[in-house]
């Protein structure tokens, strides 16, 4: 699903990793560990389209990374929406599915569908039709959640969707990941600084603040 090979990112003299070679596989659960500034976030952008290597190769699903791909699914740090934001939850659901400008058209109803299926998918049918910026920290996360699952990934990239939830909702949220796994066979890479719900779930462990070039250590 993804391959790293030999991989390097540097910020013009700052190089954040080097030496990193890693493959994840279907299925699998990947936790991404490493102080503020190792370069997590940048490793996901790279994953998605967003930020080239300096050095070395990736691929994710066999082919280069490229923007907007519908088989990538991404769950952004969590972050509180603007006071006023004229969406409610299903609004910001449908947006994973139509957002992308070429994404493939599709009719009304399968999309109205699908959109109230992945909102069940993840317990929050029940404040569809809420606006977002009502929605606690925990509901809004689980939206974005079902935002990120809309196209059905094969691959979902989380970045710190842990932070600022307390402990219920971290570990809430972090099932609901990790269930998607294990019903869909989707590959997992999961950033975080919250180790205590997440390391049991996972496969392997990636420490960018280690060596890198043992840095896919087993869990
Ligand atoms: N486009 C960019 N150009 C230059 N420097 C950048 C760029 N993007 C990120 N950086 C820097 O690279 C470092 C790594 O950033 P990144 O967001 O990947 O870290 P992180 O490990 O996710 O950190 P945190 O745990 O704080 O979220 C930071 O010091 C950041 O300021």
């Amino acid at each position: 699903m993804i391959a790293l090979h030999d991989a390097a990112l540097s910020y013009g003299e700052r190089t954040l990793w080097r030496g990193l070679t890693l493959h994840v596989a279907a299925g699998e659960f990947l936790v991404v560990l490493g102080s503020n500034g190792s370069g997590k976030t940048s490793l996901l952008k790279v994953l998605l389209g967003l930020q080239r290597l300096s050095a070395g190769t990736v691929t994710v699903n066999g082919r280069r990374p490229r923007r907007g791909s519908d088989l990538v699914g991404y769950v952004p740090q969590h972050k509180s929406v603007p006071p006023h934001t004229p969406l409610r939850a299903r609004d910001l659901v449908r947006m994973g599915i139509d957002g992308h400008r070429w994404g493939p058209w599709r009719p009304q109803g399968e999309t109205r569908r699908r959109v109230e299926d992945v909102l069940g998918d993840v317990g929050a049918a029940q404040f569809a039709d809420v606006p977002v910026e009502l929605l606690s920290g925990g509901e809004l996360q689980r939206v974005r959640i079902a935002q990120a699952l809309a196209t059905d990934p094969r691959i979902l990239l989380c970045d710190e969707p842990l932070a600022s939830l307390d402990a219920e909702h971290q570990q809430t949220v972090t099932e609901l990941i990790a269930r998607r796994r294990r019903t869909h066979n989707t590959a997992i890479v999961f950033v975080t600084h919250e180790t205590a719900n997440v390391l049991p779930h996972a496969d392997r462990v990636l420490d960018l603040a280690a060596p890198h070039d043992s840095a896919a250590l087993p869990a």
